[in-house]
């Protein structure tokens, strides 16, 4: 296991593949995962790239740090990880709040980016009124208070039905992360709006989305790479909020094309 200490955080985080000579794909998680949901994708893609994920602040084995959070906090965090590891120019996929980090380092250090997915996210995702209501519930019963709910907007009802075991072990990852960093990272959601950062990137990005996605779905994720311009949009079919779960082919597919189309499998 990898862990270094960035901006007084011990961030857990893997580095597969030597970047020397390779393009390096980065992946940020979403609210209440860990970077254990990349598995699927990171072996398709294994050996093509060099890949960085990590648990960002308040999830997986990361510290929580102090909080509330703001998304500066988690930008903070992904540069100062990729300036340790002495990575540039790299590819960075981000899911949901990820997304929003994603932007966020872009605006940050743009020296950082050489392309952008943005996955499941948007430039502002909810509202103000749905963050505070999903705290109060948070600071009264936990996360198992709010984790049905959760799950049906993560994952398609096929994938309820017929996939009974990674639902459990998925529910697991989302009731034992801790409570302060989903709150902490909640609030960093409520307070985000990254409507002007977005409409001021100008690598090549390509928006994705589940087509269930129920926490931030197509005509919002649409609306997202409306305001980017140049940027690409593509739905996943048969797939909720974590698509890198539920069609990892499909999206390993979409990176693919992407990486291809813009040649970034060229060391930059
Ligand atoms: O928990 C959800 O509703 C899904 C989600 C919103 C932001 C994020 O990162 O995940």
């Amino acid at each position: 296991m990898q862990f270094v200490s960035i901006n007084g955080v011990a961030l857990h985080y893997q580095l597969i593949g030597a970047p020397e000579g390779k393009p390096v794909l980065v992946f940020a998680n979403s609210l209440g995962t860990d970077f254990r949901i990349w598995r699927d994708v990171i072996l398709r893609l294994v050996g093509d790239v060099a890949i960085v994920t990590y648990d960002m602040r308040g999830h997986g084995l990361s510290d929580i740090g102090t909080t509330p959070y703001s998304i500066n906090d988690h930008t903070a965090d992904i540069a100062g990880l990729l300036d340790y590891l002495e990575v540039r120019n790299a590819i960075i996929c981000g899911l949901s709040v990820g997304g929003l980090v994603a932007q966020g380092l872009y605006a940050a250090r743009p020296d950082l980016v050489r392309a952008l997915i943005l996955c499941d996210t948007a430039h502002k995702i909810g509202s103000a009124e749905m963050w505070t209501a999903r705290i109060v519930a948070l600071e009264q019963g936990g996360i198992e208070a709010i984790a049905d709910g959760v799950l049906e907007k993560w994952f398609t009802p096929p994938f309820h039905k017929q996939r009974r075991d990674e639902l459990a072990g998925y529910r697991n990852m989302l009731t034992r992360q801790a409570i302060g960093g989903y709150i902490g990272t909640c609030a960093a959601l409520r307070d985000a709006d990254f409507t002007t950062e977005a409409s001021r990137i100008t690598v090549p990005t390509i928006c994705v989305v589940g087509d269930q996605d129920g926490s931030t779905p197509p005509e919002v994720v649409l609306s997202l790479a409306k305001l980017i311009p140049r940027s690409r949009y593509e739905v996943i079919k048969d797939a909720g909020h974590i698509p890198c779960v539920e069609q990892p082919e499909a999206l390993t597919a979409v990176i693919r094309a992407f990486i291809d189309e813009f040649q970034l499998g060229e060391k930059a």
